[in-house]
């Protein structure tokens, strides 16, 4: 069966600074400044399907120019978006960050969207659009309502939920939320909070252990936790099967987007009956690929044929 990806989850600009030599917080920088078309859910959405998923995105945009551009630009790439809510303000958020002269992040401010509209649309439309769709892939920090709504439509029909965390506000309130979820990645800071423990400071064989632990007590199927420049840990409680996945060497552009694409690149190879061990590859190839470009996503044809490579030589047996 040709798998469809439904995405449920925000649109952002992002207002991203690069500085261009040593950045100081209490002094003058010289750089460039960018927008960019950002937010998890889209973010993931476009490179699923730069990475040759049928993928759908269930979101909200601004009534707008720039909301018209952010439509464009998925539908460039076979994006379905006929679920995307447009709305007379507030539809999309505005992420502004500053790089230093690394490509990391310095700090950043967030303004989310009014969720109201998505909300309404994942009730009026969530038993459509799950029963379009093979997978369901959840920003999972929406409202709880989005959550729960999705989730309960998901189990009824039988479809796999992956979820990807936002700001933690709702998850670390509910983590009932994440048991029977299919999958689950998050990076290390946020499993610190999540887990309640200095999760990364421990070494690699404790924090798989922790995994299996938080996977086991929440029948959570595949848990991942993202290390940034020190690569992945992972446990899937059905196989049972534990690891690590160091990271493949970058040219450092931006590191913003890096975990959005980690989670596309696994979801992908999960999506394609990969083990999550092969998976894992996929999503720190991806990941890599993206911290070599300004933009949130890696390119597309790049992707296309890179991915396809990877997919092909690594994996198909
Ligand atoms: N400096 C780096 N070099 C190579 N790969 C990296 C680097 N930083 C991050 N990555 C890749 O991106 C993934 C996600 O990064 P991480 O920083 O943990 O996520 P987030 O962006 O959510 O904070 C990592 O697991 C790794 O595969
Ligand atoms: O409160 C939020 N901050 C930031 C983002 C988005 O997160 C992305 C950065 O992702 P990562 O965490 O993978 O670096 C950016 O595109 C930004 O728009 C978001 O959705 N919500």
């Amino acid at each position: 069966m040709q798998p469809f990806v439904s995405v449920i989850g925000t649109t952002f600009i992002d207002c991203k600074g690069f500085a261009a030599q040593a950045y100081q917080p209490d002094g003058r920088n010289l750089g460039s400044i960018q927008f960019v078309h950002g937010g998890v859910g889209r973010n993931v959405a476009e490179n699923l399907a730069n990475l040759e998923v049928p993928t759908g995105f269930v979101s909200s945009v601004d009534r707008t120019g720039l909301g018209d551009e952010v439509l464009a630009r998925l539908a460039r790439v076979n994006v379905e978006t006929k679920y995307v809510q447009a709305c007379e303000k507030e539809g999309m958020g505005m992420w502004l960050a500053i790089l230093n002269e690394n490509g990391d992040l310095a700090g950043s401010i967030s303004q989310m969207p009014n969720l109201g509209a998505l909300e309404a649309a994942v009730k009026r439309h969530g038993d459509a659009l799950v029963s379009e769709s093979t997978h369901i892939v959840l920003e999972i920090d929406l409202t709880e309502a989005i959550a729960r709504e999705t989730l309960t439509v998901a189990r009824c029909h039988n479809i796999p939920v992956y979820g990807i965390p936002g700001n933690l506000d709702i998850v670390q309130k509910h983590p009932d939320l994440l048991d029977g979820m299919e999958g689950f990645i998050c990076n290390n800071f946020e499993a610190d909070q999540l887990l309640g423990i200095d999760f990364t400071h421990l070494g690699r064989a404790d924090q798989q252990a922790a995994l299996a632990a938080f996977a086991e007590k929440h029948g959570l199927r595949q848990f991942v936790v993202t290390l940034g420049e020190n690569g992945s840990v992972f446990y899937d409680s059905r196989t049972k099967e534990a690891g690590y996945q160091s990271v493949f060497p970058v040219k450092m552009v931006d590191s913003s987007g890096a975990g959005d694409a980690f989670f596309s690149g696994t979801v992908m190879g999960l999506v394609r009956g990969l083990t999550l061990a092969e998976a894992v590859v996929c999503g720190t190839k991806v990941a890599a690929w993206t911290i070599e470009s300004p933009e949130n996503n890696c390119q597309t044809l790049s992707v296309k044929m890179q991915a396809d490579e990877v997919f092909q030589q690594l994996f198909v047996k």
